[in-house]
């Protein structure tokens, strides 16, 4: 489905009136283009789309470094769009400069996750909330110093707390001189990183309960971005769940966290610790760790780790264990394609001897000597083997891919509507030709979604 018509789809689905504050469309940050040494960029966000509606709380979250503070960080411009579009009430901020800029970031804040960090110890309390205040030059010193002991007040702090330091707060009190400071030029949106991840559990509560008071009291909107799934359940009107760089799905939050769609929101919600440690818990453990952002794979950027990946339909009859092996080859291979030969094994592997990578003998060894390989699968090994043994990787993943892979390793999905409320999810197996994720999850991996 095309952007174009997914955004007709999900308008449809939501009420096409609902009032949109912050739209992103195909937006990309990259860090390191073009650097010194040339090279790869970070890829940190890669082709994000979705909306913010005026006074809603949209959730971020998945895997630590997926990508999440980026993304908050560009929508109030702090880090620069490499490319793409931030649309606040219709204009697009990543054009702004000078002026216009200073203006706009007003509109716009950003609350950190360690208020230890983002608090300077020198300044009291008072300085700190009211420097945006004279930064914009705003009204009279009088009013500036009535607005702040306002403000203090409002956060839950005292008026006299005004001429104290930082170090005399404790944590929960910190966050909230930070959140205190965010406010001081009346946003409209903010961005709350972590906001209490920092926080003892005991004032976590404390906190949330405040930040959604502050936003019935001045209709903020906010994106907030968590890793802690139950407050996000508790807090979110709805939620994105990110995955190396882009959204995998998007929706409601109690439809998404009971009806999950994505085979990576499937992973995730698995992934929620069991309050009763004795219950049997339904999971999916997902092999290894999300790809670096500089070399993201090819296709569905979850498919090196999917456990509802498609295969090719010639190979169904293969057991799930060869396959996962099959599949762990694939990323050796990868790894050893990227991986910078010092200059000591290039010389070693040319004089025949042994390097830290290992022989394609040792690699299979460990991944096929337990398991029963049929013929027609051990002559595309064998040929892979051979292209290792002449150092070009390159040619042995193109082996194993022409053979062993699926549209998942080849293409980029697209966003299909699904559940109840037509929120997006991205993955093939959405199209119609394929199973759907679940039935796929269960035969291999024994889930049962909410079960
Ligand atoms: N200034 C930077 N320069 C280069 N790479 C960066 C920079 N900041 C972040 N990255 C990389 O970009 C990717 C996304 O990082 P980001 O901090 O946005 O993820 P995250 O989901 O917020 O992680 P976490 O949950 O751990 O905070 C990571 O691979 C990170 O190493």
């Amino acid at each position: 489905m095309s952007q174009e018509s997914l955004r007709t789809d999900t308008d449809e689905a939501m009420g096409a009136d609902e009032d949109v504050m912050v739209e992103v469309s195909n937006l990309r940050t990259y860090y390191d283009e073009g650097g010194l040494l040339g090279g790869n960029p970070v890829k940190a966000v890669d082709g994000v789309s979705f909306e913010i509606k005026r006074g809603e709380t949209l959730g971020l979250v998945g895997e630590s470094g997926c990508g999440k503070t980026t993304l908050g960080r560009t929508l109030v411009q702090l880090e620069q769009a490499t490319g793409g579009e931030i649309r606040f009430d219709g204009t697009d901020i990543t054009e702004l400069s000078g002026p216009k800029l200073k203006a706009w970031r007003r509109d716009a804040q950003i609350v950190f996750q360690d208020p230890d960090s983002s608090l300077n110890d020198r300044m009291t309390v008072g300085e700190i909330v009211r420097e945006p205040l004279d930064v914009h030059d705003w009204k009279t010193p009088d009013e500036r110093r009535q607005h702040v002991r306002d403000l203090l007040e409002k956060v839950g702090l005292q008026r006299e707390h005004y001429y104290r330091y930082p170090h005399q707060f404790s944590g929960g009190q910190r966050q909230r001189i930070g959140i205190a400071r965010t406010l001081t030029l009346e946003p409209e949106f903010i961005v709350l990183d972590e906001p209490v991840s920092a926080l003892d559990v005991s004032v976590q509560a404390e906190v949330i309960n405040l930040l959604e008071d502050l936003q019935d009291e001045f209709g903020l909107t906010y994106l907030f971005i968590a890793h802690d799934l139950s407050v996000v359940r508790h807090i979110c009107d709805r939620v994105a769940v990110m995955y190396l760089g882009n959204i995998m799905e998007i929706g409601p939050t109690e439809e998404l966290f009971t009806d999950p769609s994505n085979p990576y929101t499937h992973a995730l919600l698995s992934a929620i610790p069991e309050p009763d440690p004795t219950a049997k818990k339904n999971r999916i453990t997902l092999q290894g760790t999300p790809p670096n952002p500089r070399f993201p794979p090819n296709g569905c950027p979850f498919s090196t780790r999917c456990p509802a990946r498609i295969r090719p339909e010639e190979y169904r009859h293969l057991s799930n264990e060869l396959w996962d092996r099959i599949d762990t080859l694939r990323e050796v291979l990868r790894e050893r394609h990227r991986a910078d030969r010092s200059v000591s094994d290039r010389i070693k592997a040319l004089l025949g001897k042994e390097t830290r990578f290992g022989t394609i003998e040792e690699i299979y060894d460990e991944l096929f000597s337990d398991v029963s390989v049929p013929e027609e699968v051990q002559s595309v090994l064998d040929e892979i083997a051979e292209h290792v043994r002449q150092n070009d990787e390159a040619t042995a993943l193109e082996v194993l891919a022409a053979d062993f892979e699926s549209v998942c390793g080849s293409e980029h999905p697209e966003f299909y509507p699904v559940g109840e409320s037509n929120r997006v999810s991205l993955c093939h197996r959405h199209d119609d030709s394929y199973r759907d994720p679940e039935p796929v999850l269960e035969e291999r991996h024994g889930y049962v979604p909410n079960e």
